[in-house]
């Protein structure tokens, strides 16, 4: 579904990302982890078009991706952020918005936002201004608006990493009841090994811009790995 190759993102004189190799299949969900600064939202602007990588290859469902991406490939991805960038206009519109940009007929939008909404236990809050929301709310709403376009991959950059901890367990249930059931493509960015062993097939961990570490996340934490890996797992472990 997504490829990138040898990817080396450098700025201001400094390398932030080097040589990644990275492959996303259809129906899973890879979580990158790693230290502060290790270079995880980097990649994930880098896999979702965001960034332009100083060298390296990308390719989307089987494609080479141009520098100047094409709005066909970027309408098929969406891309939730830590804080949520959400319109100050009703829930309705905000989740409704994506699907008006591309053509959506009005009762396929009102059927699907109003499903969304509901999956993620909002519906409830259809009619209220955004600004109005509190922080899972708006996260809530971000995770519909996402889903309702029915992306083919689905970037998450820290989705919990700003709410409450029963607030983060909560929406943590529903998206996994939700990767279930839709078995959506996901990219996930997380410093928390919960959330990745919770959602994500496979994890990838990041450290100084390198992968240090990849597979399965339970396996990562149970087979013995080497030095700053150790160190980094030794915090999910004590
Ligand atoms: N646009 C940029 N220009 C210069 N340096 C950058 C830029 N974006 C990121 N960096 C640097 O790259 C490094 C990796 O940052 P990045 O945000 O990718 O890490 P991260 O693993 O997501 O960290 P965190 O967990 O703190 O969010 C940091 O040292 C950061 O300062």
């Amino acid at each position: 579904m997504l490829e990138a190759q040898e990817i080396t993102w450098k700025q201001d004189h400094k390398t932030i990302l080097q040589s990644i190799n990275f492959h996303l299949l259809p129906g899973e969900c890879v979580g990158l982890i790693g230290p502060n600064g290790s270079g995880k939202s980097s990649l994930l602007k880098i896999l979702a078009f965001l960034e332009t990588p100083t060298s390296g290859l990308l390719f989307f469902q089987g494609q080479s991706v141009p520098k100047n991406v094409p709005l066909a490939i970027r309408r098929k991805i969406a891309i939730v952020f830590q804080e949520s960038l959400l319109l100050n206009t009703r829930v309705f519109d905000n989740v409704a918005v994506g699907l008006k940009i591309r053509g959506v007929s009005k009762e396929t939008i009102k059927q699907r936002v109003d499903y969304w909404l509901e999956q993620f236990g909002v519906i409830h809050l259809s009619k209220q201004l955004a600004r109005s929301l509190s922080g899972g709310e708006a996260q809530r709403v971000s995770l519909a608006r996402a889903f309702a376009i029915e992306p083919d991959v689905l970037f998450l950059d820290e989705p919990f990493s700003a709410l409450d901890a029963p607030t983060k367990e909560a929406l943590r249930v529903d998206l996994a009841k939700v990767f279930k059931t839709t078995q959506t493509t996901t990219v996930l960015v997380s410093h928390d090994f919960k959330d990745i062993a919770h959602l994500a097939n496979r994890a990838m961990i990041l450290l100084n811009g390198q992968v240090a570490a990849e597979g399965a996340p339970t396996e990562l934490l149970q087979n013995p790995q080497q030095g700053d890996v150790t160190r980094f797992l030794a915090h999910f472990t004590s």
